[in-house]
C-alpha cells in the first residue's frame, strides 16, 4: 500500500476538471458582441462534457485556466502549498493568464474545445491521396514513402515523453505498418529528444484509482512491448537525440539502431523506484554482459552514443550535422532490397527467443505493477513533478 506521500501526489482526474468546468447559474446571461458569445461559450462547456477521449493534462490545464479566467477574471485565490501538486498546477495555469480579458479567455476556450472536437472527428475525414501524412494520430506523425513507413513521436515540447494515448497510438501505428506495403518501419522522434521515456504525469491519479490504474498500466505495458516482440518486418530506430527509460530498453527489440552522436542512453529506474522493462532484464545482460547491464539498469549510468555502440545496443553512430541525410540515404537503399527476403530473415533471427521474450515481458510488467504502487516510486514522481529533481 502506498503511504501519505503517495496519496499527496495523486489527485488529478478528468472528472475533477469536468466538474470545475460546470456552468454556474450566473453564467446563463446575455450575449456579447465581442468574440465568442456567451451561448458559444456555454455550448463549448457542454461539448467538453460529451468529449469521449481524454485530451491529456496539458490541454485540460489550458481549458481549466481559460474557463476560470472567462468566468472569474484574473486569478484571485491564494497559491496552493508546494506539495498540493494538482491544485498548484491548476493555479499556475490560471495565474499565468495574468490580466487576459474575460472575452479573450472565453474565445480561447471556445477555440480550444472546437479544436478538440474536430481532431476527434478527424479519423472520419477523407484526406487527399497526395497527403502522405496518415490521419488519426494525435501524438504521432505517420508517413509512408519510398518503401519506408516512418512513425515519428510528436510531443517535442515534452521531449516526446510517452503518454498513455501515445503508447496506444504507437501500437496502432505498428499494427498498420505491419500490414502496409512498405519494406521497412522506422521509429524516430520530432525535436531535440528521441524520447524522455514514460510520461511521469501518467502517475498523477486519484488515490482510489491507484490499484486499478497500476493493473491497467501493466496490461498496456505488456501489450506495447509485445507489439515490438512480434513485429514482422525490419524495424529501425532513428535515435535523433537523448533517450530515457523505456525508449532505451525497447531498442534491443529493433533490428537496426542508428544514433546521432548527440544521443545519450539513460535508464534511471532505481532513481524512480522502478525496475527494468521491455525485456531488458534479459536482453541487456545477454547483449553486454551482466556487469555492464547492471551499471545501466541498476545504477542508472547514462551512456554516450559511442558507449552504447560499443556495448552493442546501437548499430552505428553518425555526426549530428549529417545524421538525417546519411541515415535516410542508407534506409532508402535498404528499402529497395527484396521485401520478402528481408522479412523472412528478420523472423529467422528473432523467432528463436520470441516465446522467452513474451514470458519475460509478462513478468517484468507484473513486477512494475507492484512498483508503481510503492512509496519509493511515488516519492520519486513527486520529486520530479515538484521540480526538485532532474535526471
Ligand atoms: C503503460 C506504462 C508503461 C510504463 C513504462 C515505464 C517506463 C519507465 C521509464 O520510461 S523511466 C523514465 C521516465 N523519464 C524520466 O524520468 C525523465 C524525466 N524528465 C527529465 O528528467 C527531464 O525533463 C529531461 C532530462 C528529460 C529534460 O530536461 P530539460 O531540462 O532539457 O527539459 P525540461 O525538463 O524542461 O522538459 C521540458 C518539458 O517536458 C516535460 N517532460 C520531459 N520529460 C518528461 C517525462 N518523462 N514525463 C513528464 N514530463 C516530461 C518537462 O516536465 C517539461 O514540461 P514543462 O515545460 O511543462 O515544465
Amino acid at each position: 500500500m502506498a503511504g501519505v506521500t503517495g496519496r499527496l501526489v495523486r489527485g488529478w482526474c478528468l472528472r475533477a476538471v469536468r466538474s470545475s468546468l460546470q456552468v454556474p447559474a450566473q453564467l446563463h446571461m446575455s450575449k456579447t458582441a465581442m468574440g465568442a458569445s456567451q451561448k458559444d461559450f456555454e455550448s463549448a462547456v457542454n461539448q467538453m462534457k460529451l468529449l469521449k477521449k481524454d485530451p491529456g493534462n496539458e490541454v485540460k490545464l489550458k481549458l481549466y485556466a481559460h474557463y476560470k479566467q472567462a468566468t472569474e477574471g484574473p486569478c484571485n485565490t491564494p497559491k496552493p502549498a508546494v506539495f498540493d501538486l494538482i491544485n498548484k498546477a491548476k493555479w499556475d495555469a490560471w495565474n499565468a493568464l495574468g490580466n487576459l480579458p474575460k472575452e479573450t479567455a472565453r474565445q480561447n476556450y471556445v477555440d480550444l474545445v472546437s479544436g478538440l472536437s474536430s481532431s476527434s472527428d478527424s479519423s472520419s475525414q477523407v484526406k487527399p491521396e497526395a497527403d502522405r501524412k496518415q490521419a488519426g494520430y494525435e501524438t504521432l506523425v505517420m508517413t509512408s514513402e519510398d518503401g519506408i513507413t516512418k512513425i515519428m513521436l510528436n510531443r517535442p515540447t515534452k521531449m516526446n515523453a510517452l503518454t498513455t494515448q501515445m503508447y496506444q497510438e504507437i501500437m496502432l501505428a505498428l499494427e498498420a505498418a505491419s500490414k502496409d506495403d512498405s519494406t521497412i518501419t522506422v521509429l524516430t522522434g520530432n525535436g531535440s529528444y528521441f524520447s524522455s521515456g514514460n510520461d511521469l504525469t501518467n502517475f498523477v491519479i486519484s488515490p482510489d484509482e491507484l490499484e486499478e490504474r497500476a493493473r491497467r498500466g501493466a496490461i498496456l505495458l505488456r501489450d506495447f512491448v509485445g507489439c515490438f516482440i512480434d513485429f514482422p518486418k525490419p524495424l529501425v530506430a532513428v535515435v535523433n537525440g537523448p533517450a530515457v527509460g523505456i525508449s532505451v530498453t525497447i531498442l534491443r527489440l529493433f533490428d537496426l539502431v542508428y544514433a546521432s552522436d548527440r544521443a545519450t542512453f539513460h535508464t534511471p529506474f532505481s532513481h524512480l523506484g522502478q525496475t527494468p522493462e521491455a525485456c531488458s532484464s534479459y536482453t541487456f545482460p545477454s547483449l553486454m554482459g551482466p556487469a555492464k547491464a547492471a551499471e545501466m539498469l541498476i545504477f542508472g549510468k547514462k551512456l554516450t552514443a559511442a558507449e552504447a555502440c560499443a556495448r552493442g545496443l546501437v548499430t552505428e553512430v553518425f555526426p549530428d550535422s549529417t545524421f538525417q541525410k546519411e541515415v535516410w540515404t542508407r534506409l532508402k537503399a535498404y528499402s529497395k532490397l527484396p521485401r520478402n527476403a528481408l522479412r523472412i530473415s528478420k523472423q529467422m533471427i528473432r523467432n528463436h527467443e520470441k516465446e522467452k521474450l513474451h514470458a519475460i515481458n509478462a513478468e517484468e510488467s507484473r513486477i512494475l505493477q507492484e512498483r508503481w504502487q510503492s512509496d519509493e516510486c511515488m516519492n520519486a514522481i513527486m520529486n520530479f513533478l515538484s521540480r526538485k529533481a532532474k535526471l
